[in-house]
């Protein structure tokens, strides 16, 4: 890929503008400089989805389908219901005659000022409708804190322009009118405990007239037109495929074939929340960031070669299999570095580890203060140990002098617990033929060149050395 196409692609990303390959020359040709930091705000705005479509054409579901491929990001839901006005009691003795289905029905400044929020960083507590009180005071409010993707569900969501403005992506169910009214009948007497005579009044009433009036005339808003709503997978994965793309996940890997960024679940994900948080006791900051170190080693000793091997099993059966790479050897990069020998230790038995000091001299020069390497490291595989690349000026010095030392590019893992996109885009641009593997991608860089959102200090946090 050539530069421009590469400087294209991240232009391109949503979110952090990655400012790396607009770098000064370097200094000195071993060290490269820090690159730009992100901008003043760390707050990524979330991607707002709106999902409109008639009542019972299946929204909810197509939601819950997208929220369950993405259950490794924060997602949240937030329905157009929630914002129904209570009725008052002259409404509530006539609430046949009351037209659930006109966009007046809806508290449409609330909703905009609950996504605004949202939108802006900031948890909101929203109301949980009663159906059956027509009240929204009935349930405890539910508390939505901001997250990466907002979805907006309702019959009118794409009524109010003000509403859609703020959407980066609109989704309209499209379910035959026939199959919408079997359902609600079946729903609203199931649920809502109605009787099929008034659902049927309801439904030639309001329900069919309003959606002729107010909510296929949105159709035309949307960017996606869902048929056969939740049954339609093919719909349903490439939307997700585009969110992911859109939040930014597989740009960088795209970019650098040789990135590895371990699948996010639920435990990494919770295991991160732990060694990021600044009240996590130093006993919990150790536990958890091995187990995260030993995770990215098992993931990292996956992208060695491998020699085939047949093996007889007690049963006297072939088994085909594979055996490891024998030349081996870890570095890591004096202090953080050294938290994750152990992890490396218990998968390779014996394993030989060397040492590289870098000294950091203000915040762009770095020195090479000491190393103590295996003699034969050129002919070894290399797993070069440090739980954070940021800028990448360490990872330059440590990896410039295997390289100096005979290791070939290729035979160099570089396996870390988080990295930024800057120190990512160094290493990988030098270094098209090392692999990294990491556990998290950073959002950027600050004005300090300090990882964000990061750990902190992780040799201080790991070691105990924090408690000044
Ligand atoms: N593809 C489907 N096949 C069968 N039943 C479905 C399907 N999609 C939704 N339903 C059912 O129809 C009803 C309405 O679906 P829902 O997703 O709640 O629609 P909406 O949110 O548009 O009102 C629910 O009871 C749901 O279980
Ligand atoms: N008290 C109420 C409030 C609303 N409805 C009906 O709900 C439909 C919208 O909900 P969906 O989940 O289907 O989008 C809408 O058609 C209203 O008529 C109601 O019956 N009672
Ligand atoms: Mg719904």
């Amino acid at each position: 890929m050539g530069s421009n196409a590469v400087e294209d692609l991240i232009e391109a990303s949503s979110g952090v503008h990655y400012s790396g390959f607009h770098m000064e020359q370097p200094r000195t040709p071993e060290i490269e400089q820090p690159t730009t930091s992100i901008d003043d705000s760390f707050h990524k705005q979330p991607f707002i989805i709106g999902v409109a479509g008639g009542a019972a054409s299946g929204k909810t579901t197509v939601c819950d389908l997208i929220m369950e491929q993405l259950r490794d990001q924060r997602v949240v839901l937030v329905n157009q219901d929630s914002f129904y006005h209570t009725l008052t009691l002259e409404e509530l003795t006539k609430v046949h005659e009351y037209n659930f289905d006109h966009p007046d029905a809806f508290d449409t400044e609330q909703l905009l000022r609950v996504v605004e929020k949202l939108k802006h960083g900031q948890a909101v507590d929203i109301p949980k409708y009663d159906f059956k009180s027509y009240k929204n005071d009935v349930f405890p409010l539910r508390r939505v804190n901001p997250s990466d993707v907002i979805i907006l569900e309702g019959i009118l969501i794409f009524h109010d322009p003000r509403v859609r403005d703020l959407m980066n992506m609109k989704i309209f169910v499209d379910t035959d009118a026939d199959v919408r009214l079997a359902r609600r009948i079946r729903r609203d007497t199931a649920e809502k405990g109605r009787d099929i005579a008034t659902v049927l009044d309801q439904y030639s009433k309001f329900v069919k007239p309003a959606f002729d009036d107010f909510i296929l005339p949105t159709k035309k808003y949307a960017d996606i037109i869902i048929p056969r709503g939740g049954d339609n997978h093919v719909a349903i994965d490439l939307i997700v495929q585009h969110l992911r793309t859109k939040l930014g996940q597989h740009d960088l890997c795209k970019i650098y074939p040789n990135l590895y960024v371990i699948q996010s679940t639920f435990q990494i994900r919770g295991m991160h929340t732990l060694i990021r948080d600044a009240q996590t006791t130093k006993h919990d900051f150790v536990f958890y960031a091995d187990r995260l170190i030993r995770l990215v080693v098992e993931h990292g000793l996956g992208h060695l070669p491998f020699t085939e091997k047949q093996v007889i099993t007690p049963t006297g059966s072939v088994y085909s299999g594979v055996d490891f790479c024998k030349r081996l050897c870890g570095v890591s990069v004096i202090r953080s570095g050294e938290s994750m020998e152990n992890a490396l230790r218990a998968c390779c038995k014996g394993i030989k580890i060397g040492k590289i000091l870098i000294h950091r001299e203000g915040d762009n020069g770095q020195q090479l203060i000491y190393e103590k390497l295996p003699l034969d490291i050129p002919e070894r595989h290399v797993l070069l140990l440090d739980p954070i690349l940021g800028t990448g000026n360490s990872a330059v010095q440590a990896i410039s002098l295997l390289l100096k030392k005979g290791v070939p590019e290729s035979n160099i893992l570089f396996l870390n617990l988080i990295s930024a996109p800057q120190g990512v885009h160094v290493v990988c641009k030098r270094f098209p033929r090392i692999k990294i593997v990491t556990s998290e991608i950073e959002i950027g860089l600050n004005d300090d060149f300090r990882v964000i959102p990061g750990m902190g200090e992780f040799g201080d946090r790991y070691f105990g050395t924090d408690d000044d």
